[in-house]
């Protein structure tokens, strides 16, 4: 295993799930629970963002968000993307995690088995929790997810499909029962 700074970070929730199942919005409402000081978030598809927003002009914070912005370019970053890791599968995340300064890292967006792979070779599986959050396909089209070929049905979207067991499995389809999920969030992270 890669060595690990002294103090940094004590837990990395990985969060992972189809598109539109809600990592974003969890992570941020997870975030907002456990406060900035203790947590922060970090993006695997922040720098594989950034490159392409300079590479190509455009708005980085767009592509960031949860807008119809960022599906304009998802299909072509995902395949410039795997290009990069086919050489170095940690590449983005390492990149990515180079702003750890926090306790508790929540890692949003965890899609390949080579993700879940270099998180557990760099920092030891005692400090990962890995989470997948489901929803079903009607919940997901009404938050306007639609099935886009080379984006749905590739190695991104469908590689940890079967991957497991997961420490923790939520389902994300009623606003109201976002509360119970941080509970079981939290719960994890402290156990
Ligand atoms: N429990 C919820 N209650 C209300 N709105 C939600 C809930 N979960 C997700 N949403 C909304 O659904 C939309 C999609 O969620 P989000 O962006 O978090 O999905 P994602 O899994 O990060 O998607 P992607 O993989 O495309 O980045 C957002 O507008 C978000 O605010």
């Amino acid at each position: 295993m890669a060595s690990v700074p002294d103090c940094l970070p004590r837990i990395v929730v990985l969060l992972s799930g189809k598109r539109k199942c809600g990592k974003d919005f969890l992570a941020d409402a997870l975030l907002k629970r456990l406060g900035t000081e203790r947590a922060q978030i970090v993006r695997i598809s922040e720098p594989i963002k950034r490159h392409w927003a300079e590479a190509m002009g455009l708005d980085l914070g767009a592509l960031l968000g949860d807008g119809a912005y960022k599906e304009r370019y998802r299909k072509q970053m995902i395949e410039w993307s795997d290009e990069r890791r086919q050489e170095d599968y940690g590449i983005f995340c390492r990149a990515a995690c180079t702003t750890i300064d926090r306790p508790i890292c929540i890692v949003s967006d965890v899609r390949r088995k080579t993700d879940v792979r270099h998180f557990r070779e760099t920092y030891g599986t005692e400090r990962l929790r890995t989470v997948r959050i489901e929803a079903s396909e009607p919940v997901r089209t009404g938050r306007g997810w639609q099935f886009q070929t080379g984006v749905d049905d590739v190695q991104s979207e469908c590689d940890l499909d079967d991957y497991g067991p997961w420490d923790l499995v939520l389902t994300n389809e009623q606003a109201d029962a976002v509360g119970v999920l941080l509970e079981r969030l939290v719960k994890l992270i402290e156990s």
